[in-house]
């Protein structure tokens, strides 16, 4: 009999923990415990650039872990980078477990928001919020995501962070073999 593991995840939206659980269940890790718990990211509520968007998802990682006393924290942080291109969402995960080594970090799907959502965003709006108005869905942050409705519901946000949480966990794996 393997032991439980409990994995503290820094976030109460459902398509994040779906993705978490989803990612370990492909995985067989059918010994899981997967815990979702409010934490702050401590950036802001809309992270501008890789940076702030992946110190966004370190600390849910370590704030979620400490909280519940888990053997590993995962933070899951969305943000949007401005480019030559373009305005393009980005996404990153961050994994935290008991060893002193560095967050294990993995990136996750990109793409160019269009350019009436791109110039709301640069206002200072919230992308979830813009999403839901032009969407006319509620929760869109919680189910497809900006990225499921632009892809024509082909990636939705649950999925998309699913690949990133393989990339953490495949990781994780690899530093524990
Ligand atoms: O409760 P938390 O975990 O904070 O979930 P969240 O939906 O707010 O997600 P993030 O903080 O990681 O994302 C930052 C902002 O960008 C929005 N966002 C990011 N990716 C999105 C997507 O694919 N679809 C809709 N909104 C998205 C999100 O709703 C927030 O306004
Ligand atoms: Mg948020």
């Amino acid at each position: 009999m393997v032991d439980q593991l409990m994995i503290a995840v820094g976030t109460l939206n459902k398509a994040k923990l779906r993705a978490v659980e989803q990612a370990l269940t492909q995985l067989s890790y059918s010994h899981v415990n997967v815990i979702g718990v409010s934490v702050p990211s401590d950036v802001s509520e809309q992270p501008i650039g890789d940076n702030e968007t992946i110190t966004g998802a370190i600390n849910r990682s370590m704030a979620a872990k400490k909280e519940i006393g888990a053997s590993i924290g995962i933070g899951l942080e969305g943000g949007v980078v401005e480019t030559p291109h373009g305005l393009i969402v980005c996404n990153w995960g961050a994994l935290t477990d008991d060893t002193n080594d560095q967050p294990l970090i993995a990136g996750g799907a990109r793409f160019r928001l269009p350019d009436e959502i791109a110039e709301r965003i640069r206002a200072g709006q919230e992308l979830g919020p813009v999403m839901e108005s032009f969407s006319q869905k509620t929760d869109n942050h919680m189910h497809e995501g900006a990225v499921g409705f632009f892809t024509n519901g082909r990636i939705n946000r649950a999925s998309m962070f699913g690949h990133i949480v393989e990339l953490l966990i495949g990781q994780w794996e690899y530093r524990n073999k």
